[in-house]
């Protein structure tokens, strides 16, 4: 295993009834890096995602998070060592608001369970701590407001805070600028500029100007298999991946 890698996978293999989507993966991700997974629809992009938060488990291969092997754990105990992604719209309350979700996050991580809702005192000390992440996320004004009345691009920011209120050493996010307007995908890209200090993100996605603005290292997949390796500028140039992806991605438009 790498010695520098925070998350690594070594032979990492996911089989669904014979038909196999990821196919012996090494991957290695740096701290402190941005590290997008990119390929063609169908390259296993979404099914390692599912592997490295827990959410699969593997059909072969190893995963190791700071040296620590996680293989095979189940996705919240994967969380509570530190790899978190962004929660999915749908799993939002829609008459909570953004302030108490994110608020929910943290008591969830602070382990101190249910009855310390009771004391106004940790409550405010939630509600600091929510109110500094939703600033951060931009949702400052909005922090009050039922998450149901959210924007779609507001409710990503809202998923995005409630994933950095786990604190993660590692925080995965799944196309975050998916069905986003230009300027929704802008403002998602400076959002995450500004999140990712001192912090690794793993980011599958597949509009590469968002890639090529925030990512170091770009792993392009296909067929289950890692096609190419590197900075986002060699990557793009690489004519194996003109072929396999941007080609694909051109035609596609
Ligand atoms: N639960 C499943 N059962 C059977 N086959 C699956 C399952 N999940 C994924 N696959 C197959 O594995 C392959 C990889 O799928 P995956 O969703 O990981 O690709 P992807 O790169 O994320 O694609 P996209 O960009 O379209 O989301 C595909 O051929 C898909 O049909």
């Amino acid at each position: 295993m790498a010695g520098q890698a925070l998350l690594s996978a070594r032979g990492l293999t996911r089989d669904f009834r014979g038909f196999r989507a990821v196919d012996e993966i090494d991957l290695d991700v740096a701290p402190e890096s941005v590290h997008a997974l990119v390929g063609p629809n169908g390259a296993g992009k979404t099914t390692l995602f599912n592997l490295l938060t827990g959410f699969l488990p593997p059909s072969g291969g190893r995963i190791e998070l700071a040296g620590r092997d996680i293989t095979g754990l189940p996705p919240e105990r994967v969380a509570r060592l530190g790899v978190a992604r962004s929660f999915q719209i749908t799993s939002l309350f829609p008459q909570l608001s953004a302030r108490e979700h994110v608020a929910l996050a943290l008591q969830s991580s602070s382990g101190l369970g249910w009855r310390f809702w009771r004391s106004a005192k940790l409550l405010d000390r939630y509600t600091e701590r929510a109110d500094e992440l939703l600033a951060m996320v931009g949702l400052a004004e909005l922090a009050q407001a039922p998450s149901a009345a959210l924007a779609y691009g507001r409710k990503r920011a809202l998923e995005l805070a409630i994933a950095l209120a786990l604190d993660p050493k590692v925080l995965l996010l799944d196309e975050p600028t998916a069905g986003m307007g230009l300027e929704d995908v802008d403002r998602t890209v400076e959002l995450i500029s500004r999140v990712r200090a001192g912090r690794t993100v793993v980011l599958v996605e597949h509009n590469m100007s968002v890639v090529g603005r925030l990512a170091d290292t770009v792993t392009v997949l296909q067929a289950g298999k890692v096609l190419v390796e590197g900075p986002y500028e060699q990557v793009r140039a690489d004519e194996r991946v003109i072929t396999a992806y941007l080609g694909a991605a051109d035609a596609a438009r």
